[in-house]
C-alpha cells in the first residue's frame, strides 16, 4: 500500500498532510493533535506520473508476462487524484497507459496474429488455425460494413498518441518460443450491478441507445471470478488498447446521462488480458493443447470516491449511491479485516465477499490468485482531514493483510525443444536412409554391376574332347573351370538377392511415404471441403445481407420519397399556419379597435345618463327643499 498526496488546490492554505520521510506521514488537523501513519512508500505532490508507475505499477507488468494476475486499485476521496493517477492525460499518462505501452513494448517481436486466440466465454481461450484466423479476420472486416449495428465505432486509434511515454520498457521474461495477445475488457460497477462499457449498444425502435444491462459474476474452472458475457476486445497496440479504454469512458458517459449518475460515483474497472501460448515443436503454428494457454491479467481499478455518507450531504437517488459505494467499500474493509484475523489467528472464518459485487469479483486476488496493490490518494487541504484520516485507517488495516504469492506460469519449453529436436533428428535419418538406398541402387546400376558382363559365369566352354583315360590336363582344368564357375554363380546369386533387399525396402519406404502423402492428401481434401463449404456457407450470408441491403436500400428509398412527401405538407401546414396566425393576428387588432370603441362609447353614455340623472335628482332635491321651507313658513 502506497500513499500519493495531491498537490493543495490553495498554495496559501495550510496542509494537513506532513511527508516525514520515505514511508511516514504526519495529519495533523492544525493543532497540536497529530497522527503517524505508515506506508510502504509515501510520495509527495512532486513525484512524476514517471516515477511513479516504476515504483509501482511496472512489477506487475513483469508478473503479467510471467502469468500471474495483478490488481491495482487507487483509494481515496473525490478529487484526491485517484483518476489522475490510474490514466491521467494525454501529456501526463498514468498507469494505465503506460502499463499497456510496456507490454506492447515488451511482446512486439512475438505478437501472435490477430484472432487466433478466441475467448471461450468462460474466462479461458482456445486457440485457432492461422488460416481460420484469417478468415475471421475478413469476415469481421466486411461483415461490420454490411451491417452497421451500432453507432459505437472505435474511435480512430491514431487518435492517440501519449507524450511523454518514451522510456520504452521491455520486459525481459518474454519467451521467444511462444506468441503472445492483449485482450482488454472493461466494466463498471455502479450501485452495486456490473456494467459492460465495450458490448455493442442495443437500440431502442427510436434508434436511441437502450439503458445499459447488468452482468453477472460467475467462477471459472480456475477458481477465478469473471463478469460473465463481458466483452474482450483484442487489441495489437498502445493506442488500439487506449482507443477502446475512451470508446468505454463514453459509453460510461452516455449511460451515466440515461442512468442520471455522476462518474465519480461509481468503481471502473479494466482488465488487460495477456493470452500466451506455445509454438509446435518446427516453431511455425501455435500448440493448439488448451492445457498450454495461459491468461493471466492485470486489474486496474479506479475505485469511487470513499466519503462518508454526512460528508456527500446528499439525499435521494445520490444518498442510495453514496449508500451502495460506502456499502461496497465498507464491504472491502470488513473482508480485509476478516482475512487479517483469519491470518492473525490461523482461523479459517468465511470472508463474505459475496456481500458487494467489487469483493466478489475481486475475491480471486484475495485468496493468493495475484498480487494486490493499492495507492491511497490524499488530498492535503484542511477541510479533508476527517475523511484523510479514514482512509489512512483503512489503508493501515490493509496494509497487515498478505496476500498468498501465486506461482510463475511456465512453459515447458526443454520438453518442447526436445521433442523438435527429435522430429528433426528422425525426419533427417530416414531421408539419409533413402537418400543412400537410392545412390547405391544407381551406383550400383550405373556403374556396370547389373551389366551382363557381370552375370556371366566367366569364359565360355572350351571344346575338348578327353581320348585317354590318363589325360591329366583336360579334366582338372575343366574342373577347375566349373569350379570357377559355380564360385561366380554363387557371387551372382548373393548380388541378387542383396538388390532384392535393397528393391523391397525401398520400395516399402516408397509405399509409407506414399501412404502418408495420400493421408496429407485426404487431410488437405478434408480442409479444402470444409473450406469450400465454409466459404459457400459465407458465399450465401453474402448473398443474403446483398439482398437484405438491396430490400433495405429500397425501403429508404420508400421512406426518403414519404420523409420527403411529409416535408412538403409540413410545408403547406406550417404556411397554412402562417396565413392563419397572421388572420389571427389582424382579427384580434380588429376585435382589440372595436372593443375600444366600444368602451368609449358605453363610458361617455353612462357619463351622460350619471349627468341628466343627476340633474333630475338636483331638481327634484330643490323642489323638495322649496317644499320644505314653505312648510316651515307656514308653520311658523
Ligand atoms: N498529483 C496531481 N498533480 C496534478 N494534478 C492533479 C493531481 N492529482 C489530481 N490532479 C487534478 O485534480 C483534479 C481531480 O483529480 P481526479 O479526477 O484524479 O480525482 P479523483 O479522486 O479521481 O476524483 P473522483 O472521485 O471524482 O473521480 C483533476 O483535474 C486532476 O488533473
Amino acid at each position: 500500500v502506497c500513499a500519493r498526496i495531491r498537490n493543495k488546490s490553495n498554495n496559501k492554505e495550510e496542509s494537513c498532510i506532513k511527508v516525514i520521510n520515505d514511508t511516514t506521514i504526519h495529519l495533523t488537523p492544525g493543532d497540536s493533535k497529530l497522527t503517524e501513519c505508515q506506508f510502504s512508500r509515501v510520495f509527495d505532490s512532486n513525484v512524476s506520473q514517471k516515477r511513479l508507475f516504476d515504483c509501482v505499477a511496472q512489477t506487475m507488468v513483469d508478473d503479467l508476462v510471467r502469468g500471474k494476475n495483478g490488481l491495482l486499485f487507487t483509494y481515496g476521496v473525490t478529487s484526491s487524484g485517484k483518476t489522475y493517477t490510474m490514466t491521467g492525460s494525454l501529456e501526463e499518462p498514468g498507469f494505465l497507459p503506460r502499463c499497456l505501452d510496456m507490454l506492447f513494448n515488451s511482446i512486439t517481436a512475438v505478437q501472435a496474429s490477430k484472432y487466433v486466440f478466441v475467448p471461450d466465454g468462460m474466462n479461458g481461450f482456445h486457440v485457432q488455425s492461422e488460416a481460420d484466423a484469417l478468415l475471421e479476420k475478413q469476415e469481421r472486416d466486411i461483415l461490420p460494413q454490411l451491417t452497421p449495428k451500432t453507432p459505437n465505432k472505435i474511435e480512430s486509434a491514431a487518435t492517440f498518441s501519449f507524450r511523454n511515454i518514451n522510456v520504452h520498457y521491455k520486459e525481459k521474461n518474454i519467451n521467444p518460443e511462444c506468441r503472445y495477445s492483449v485482450f482488454v475488457s472493461y466494466v463498471e460497477i455502479y450501485n452495486d450491478y456490473v456494467y459492460d462499457l465495450l458490448g455493442d449498444v442495443q437500440l431502442d425502435p427510436f434508434n436511441r441507445p437502450k439503458p445499459p444491462q447488468s452482468k453477472r459474476l460467475r467462477e471459472d474452472k480456475n477458481k477465478n471470478m469473471f463478469v460473465y458475457g463481458v466483452s474482450q476486445v483484442e487489441v495489437a497496440s498502445t493506442e488500439e488498447a487506449f482507443a477502446a479504454f475512451q470508446q468505454g469512458q463514453e459509453r460510461r458517459r452516455i449511460a451515466h446521462t440515461q442512468l442520471n449518475a455522476e462518474s465519480s460515483r461509481s468503481h471502473s474497472i479494466l482488465n488487460i488480458r495477456l493470452v500466451q501460448a506455445p509454438l509446435d515443436p518446427l516453431g511455425e503454428d501455435l500448440l493448439q493443447e488448451r492445457s498450454l494457454i495461459c491468461a493471466s491479467q492485470l486489474s486496474l481499478v479506479d475505485l469511487a470516491g470513499s466519503e462518508r455518507m454526512a460528508r456527500t450531504g446528499a439525499g435521494g437517488e445520490r444518498s442510495r449511491e453514496a449508500g451502495n459505494i460506502n456499502s461496497s467499500l465498507m464491504t472491502l474493509r470488513r473482508c480485509l479485516e476478516q482475512l487479517r484475523e483469519n491470518q492473525k489467528n490461523g482461523s479459517s472464518d468465511m470472508v463474505k465477499y459475496r456481500n458487494s459485487k467489487l469483493t466478489h469479483l475481486f475475491k480471486s486476488y484475495f485468496e493468493g490468485h495475484g498480487k494486490v496493490k493499492m495507492v491511497v490518494c490524499l488530498n492535503p487541504n484542511m477541510a479533508e482531514y476527517d475523511e484523510n484520516i479514514h482512509v489512512v485507517q483503512f489503508a493501515e488495516m490493509a496494509q497487515q493483510v498478505e496476500v498468498a504469492r501465486s506461482e510463475d506460469f511456465k512453459v515447458d519449453t526443454e520438453s518442447i525443444k526436445r521433442k523438435a529436436m527429435e522430429a528433426k533428428v528422425k525426419a533427417e535419418e530416414e531421408r539419409r536412409k533413402q537418400h543412400t538406398a537410392m545412390k547405391q541402387l544407381n551406383k550400383e546400376a550405373s556403374g556396370g554391376c547389373l551389366a551382363s558382363p557381370d552375370y556371366s559365369l566367366g569364359q565360355p566352354f572350351p571344346n575338348l574332347e578327353v581320348m585317354d583315360y590318363a589325360d591329366n590336363e583336360t579334366v582338372p582344368g575343366l574342373i577347375s573351370m566349373l569350379e570357377h564357375r559355380i564360385g561366380r554363380m554363387n557371387a551372382i546369386k548373393k548380388r541378387v538377392s542383396r538388390y532384392g533387399e535393397i528393391f523391397r525396402s525401398n520400395l516399402s519406404s516408397c509405399t509409407q511415404h506414399e501412404q502418408s502423402v495420400q493421408q496429407q492428401l485426404k487431410d488437405c481434401e478434408a480442409d479444402l471441403a470444409n473450406k469450400t463449404k465454409e466459404l459457400n456457407k459465407l458465399d450465401r450470408q453474402v448473398k443474403k445481407l446483398e439482398s437484405k441491403n438491396q430490400v433495405l436500400t429500397r425501403t429508404t428509398q420508400v421512406f426518403e420519397k414519404e420523409k420527403k412527401q411529409l416535408q412538403d405538407q409540413l410545408s403547406d401546414a406550417e404556411a397554412m399556419l402562417k396565413s392563419s396566425q397572421s388572420d389571427s393576428r389582424r382579427l384580434e387588432m380588429k376585435m382589440k379597435g372595436a372593443v375600444a370603441n366600444t368602451k368609449a362609447h358605453v363610458e361617455k353614455e353612462c357619463e351622460k345618463r350619471v349627468r341628466t340623472v343627476q340633474t333630475e335628482m338636483q331638481e327634484k332635491m330643490w323642489v323638495k327643499d322649496e317644499r320644505l321651507r314653505q312648510l316651515k313658513n307656514i308653520i311658523s
